[in-house]
């Protein structure tokens, strides 16, 4: 290295260092402290969960406002979601089941939301993953609900529909499919894999580049990576960490239809979250079915001046032609105005339910 460039660097590298020791002796002060936060809430509730969702995220939220920059406000949160993750650790440990195998996209939103000091327990469906969360085998699980493109994760809102588990959390991931194969070309593939949402994000490309070539559905992206593995002529599309986690190379990176593809997952898990300041609160409700009664079922919403931010259906199948709708609306259940506007619909609707209220993501 050029000696006048060495001579610059070395004091700025000596400050860096002296910073890192002082940042490192701060952690570990944080993290004697939430070891005596664990030990209270272990005398209060020996059992119960150390996890409080909202206090992570007022967390986060304080320090981004109080950020002057130059550090990037996105920066703050993934930092501070691995610190608080690593703190939690030595509280109590945390196990987060979500549809595996290794390399999922929701495996990628579980640890994006809990951290990486959480030990991951991937399942073969997501009705696995709500047997899991709700046996006790995890805490917490990552589902997708909706996609940008293809909509409703409709085996999710069914699963959480009959599950006595509540909504924690949220988190929105940039989903960019890659197609995989084992020699990083598609010389002798036969079939294409991956899971039926990913086939349908990817459609215009395929018919494209691959028309050829038959797709198959399976139960997951990272199941048609770990099968690709085993299997030199079948090609999968999943996540780059897919690719990583199976042997695989890639054969062409960001191949969904559209460049801001994005899937919202849920977070679940047994916890009633406290007001975070910022939250939003998941129903599900139904209506007899008659002219207006959905324009009914929702006047006591905009009456006590809460947003909607999501409407969506399900067939009840009881084949009346009844629907589940699935609602969002911003705000906590404990703040007046939701508390006003849910009383109402609880007493009007022939079904409610909440799902629970949780920090909203920004
Ligand atoms: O404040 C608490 O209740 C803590 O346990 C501390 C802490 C943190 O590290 O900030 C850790 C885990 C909880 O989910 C929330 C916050």
């Amino acid at each position: 290295m050029d000696k006048s460039l060495q001579d610059q660097l070395l004091p700025l590298r000596q400050r860096i260092d002296q910073i890192d020791a002082e940042i490192l002796d701060l952690l570990n002060r944080r993290a004697f402290t939430a070891q005596e936060v664990g030990e209270v809430k272990h005398k209060h509730n020996a059992t119960g969960p150390v996890l409080r969702p909202e206090r992570e995220s007022q967390v986060i939220r304080q320090l981004q406002e109080l950020n002057r920059g130059p550090f990037p406000s996105d920066g703050i949160a993934s930092v501070w979601t691995e610190i608080i993750s690593s703190c939690r650790s030595l509280e109590q440990s945390l196990t987060v089941a979500y549809l595996g195998p290794a390399g999922s996209f929701s495996e990628q939103a579980a640890f994006e939301h809990f951290g990486h000091a959480v030990t991951g327990l991937p399942c073969a469906s997501f009705d696995e993953v709500f047997r899991a969360v709700e046996g006790g085998a995890a805490q917490v699980g990552m589902v997708p609900v909706e996609n940008s493109t293809e909509g409703a994760v409709n085996r999710s809102l069914d699963l959480l529909l009959g599950s006595p588990v509540k909504i924690l959390g949220e988190r929105s991931l940039l989903i960019r499919h890659c197609l995989l194969s084992k020699a990083g070309d598609m010389k002798n593939i036969t079939k294409i894999m991956a899971h039926p949402q990913a086939l349908a994000q990817c459609q215009n490309w395929l018919n494209r580049e691959y028309p050829g070539i038959p797709r198959e559905s399976v139960s997951s992206n990272s199941e048609a990576a770990r099968l690709a593995s085993l299997d030199p002529t079948c090609a999968a599309i999943a996540s780059d960490i897919a690719a990583h986690a199976w042997g695989l190379k890639i054969v062409a990176p960001g191949i969904q239809d559209d460049s801001q593809n994005r899937t919202r997952f849920l977070a679940i898990g047994h916890i009633e979250n406290l007001p975070s300041g910022q939250d939003k609160t998941s129903l599900i409700l139904a209506v007899p079915n008659r002219a207006g009664a959905v324009y009914q079922m929702l006047a006591p919403l905009s009456e006590h001046g809460v947003s909607m931010t999501r409407f969506e259906s399900r067939p009840a199948r009881n084949g009346q032609w009844e629907y589940y709708f699935y609602v969002d609306v911003e705000g906590h259940a404990h703040d007046e105005r939701v508390k006003k506007a849910l009383a109402v619909l609880a007493s009007h609707c022939a079904f409610f339910k909440l799902l629970g209220s949780y920090p909203a993501q920004s």
